[in-house]
């Protein structure tokens, strides 16, 4: 007999033999049996068992049913033993398979954060194709602009390369009628530099007369300076005898005078320094000597006249450039007559008049200047190294026309009363001293700027030759 383990408990109230159920066998609700079951004489202890098949009641002895619940147990054990065995194989399959899975997992997570990034980096790039297409798009834009734009310029140069070649067919037709013409303009430059050598030799010759003039000239001014004796009767029968230039007598009118200052004038424009200057006490006739009256004028106004007269002789072969300035010495302060208003001249003279205590003060000055021009005029008779001009505005003023390189004349004016005796004698003296000056020969001035003038002339027309052969 054997029993087919696994089926619920027999509920059958009657049974001697009872069978638990149990789970780890499976459809074991069933009683069966194929054994002979075998009855025995002796009285044993007996126990029923039901079976399931055709629900007949066994009886089973004790023996048997220990022995069946033995082989039943080992059944059991064995098979207890090979599911526990199966059970741990399949613990160890499920740790394997939880250890593979959390593999799993971690991978899963793994890739799913490389995803993360993924569609991050994605996205950011998406966002930069943005961008980019943003500015592709405005490039694009500007340069549709800049087309646009570079499309005028080039048809505005094209234009302008139009004109510029007409100017060029232009310039070139012009050139091969100038090349043309060459013969002729070289036949007038010959002629023009045979000219200017004309003009040049002219201009040497001319020099060389103007040179002789000059000196004859000279010449004869020095030769004028031998006349002229004075003496004074100084009391009783002494008389004290002076020798100038020329002495005047009231004979003598101011076209008299003025015929010896009037050689000065052309040495003016022959270009020295030229000074002349009267001197005398007071009431003597120096402004009528220089100013003249109305009608009979004196050295001034002449030696403008004849100033004029000679440039505009001369105008053909010279140009003058004539300058006047009228200045008054007064109380060692120079002031411009020409250059001041009406309302200051006036508050000039009320300024001069006015206080009487400033006469004293005048009277000073006056002998200061006097003063200045007598140590002035010893000093270049001394031939000193030293000229004292700066002594005094009167010296200062005349400094380039004093001594030196230039031509002075001095009038000398003296009363002929007897009561001024002692200033008559005093300005004869002066004079005298005055005279003993050896001037050295005067020096032309020459006056460089109209030289630098014809020279800057002439190199302009070097140069627009030059401009003409090249474009030629
Ligand atoms: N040669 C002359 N013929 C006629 N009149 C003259 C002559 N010389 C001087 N006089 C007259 O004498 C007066 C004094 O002359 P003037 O004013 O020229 O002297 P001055 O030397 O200039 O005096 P001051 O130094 O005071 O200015 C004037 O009235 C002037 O007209």
């Amino acid at each position: 007999m054997f029993v087919n383990a696994g089926g619920e408990g027999s509920t059958e109230a009657n049974c001697t033999m009872s069978f638990m159920a149990d789970s780890f066998f499976q459809g074991g609700d069933a009683f069966q049996t194929g054994e002979h079951i075998v009855e025995s004489a002796l009285p044993v202890k007996r126990e029923h068992l039901v079976c399931k098949n055709c629900a007949a009641e066994i009886e089973v002895t004790s023996a048997q049913h220990k022995v069946m619940q033995m082989k039943s147990t080992a059944k059991y054990e064995k098979k207890i033993q090979e599911l526990s065995a199966q059970c741990q194989r399949k613990s160890d399959e499920c740790y394997q398979a939880w250890m593979s899975l959390t593999a799993a997992n971690e991978q899963l997570e793994k890739v799913r954060m490389e995803l993360d990034n993924k569609l991050f980096q994605t996205y950011s790039l998406d966002q930069t194709v943005d961008k980019q297409a943003e500015n592709l798009r405005n490039i694009s834009s500007k340069y549709e602009c800049d087309k646009k734009f570079w499309a005028v310029a080039i048809n505005n140069l094209q234009e302008k390369i139009k004109v510029m070649k007409e100017e060029h067919s232009q310039l070139l037709r012009e050139a091969h009628e100038c090349a043309d013409s060459i013969p002729d303009l070289n036949k007038m430059v010959f002629a023009v530099q045979s000219l200017v050598s004309q003009c040049e030799d002219l201009k040497v010759k001319y020099n060389e007369e103007h040179a002789k003039r000059r000196k004859l000239y000279n010449l004869v001014q020095e030769a004028k300076a031998k006349d002229g004796e004075l003496g004074i009767l100084t009391g009783g029968s002494t008389k004290k005898n002076f020798k100038f230039d020329r002495v005047y007598t009231p004979k003598d009118d101011q076209v008299d005078v003025f015929a010896d200052a009037s050689p000065l004038v052309i040495s003016v424009l022959d270009g020295y320094n030229v000074c002349i200057f009267a001197y005398g006490q007071t009431g003597t006739g120096k402004t009528f000597t220089m100013e003249g009256i109305e009608q009979n004028r004196g050295v001034n106004y002449r030696t403008l006249e004849e100033l004029f007269r000679v440039s505009k002789e001369r105008s053909e072969t010279f140009s003058y450039d004539i300058s006047v300035s009228v200045l008054e010495v007064y109380n060692e302060q120079i002031r411009d007559l020409l250059g001041a208003s009406p309302t200051s001249k006036k508050q000039w003279r009320l300024a001069k008049t006015d206080v009487q205590g400033d006469r004293l003060k005048e009277a000073q000055n006056i002998n200061r200047s006097l003063s200045a021009l007598g140590d002035v005029i010893s000093a270049l008779a001394t031939k000193s190294s030293h000229i004292p001009y700066r002594n005094s505005k009167l010296t200062h003023l005349l400094q380039d026309s004093l001594g030196g390189d230039s031509k002075t004349l001095m009038f000398v004016q003296i009363s002929p009363s007897e009561h001024d005796l002692s200033e008559t004698l005093s300005s004869l003296n002066f004079a005298t001293r005055a005279r003993g000056v050896e001037l050295c020969p005067a020096k032309k001035q020459i006056d460089t700027s109209e030289l630098q003038k014809l020279k800057m002339m002439l190199d302009k027309a070097r140069q627009e030759c030059r401009t003409k052969d090249e474009s030629l």
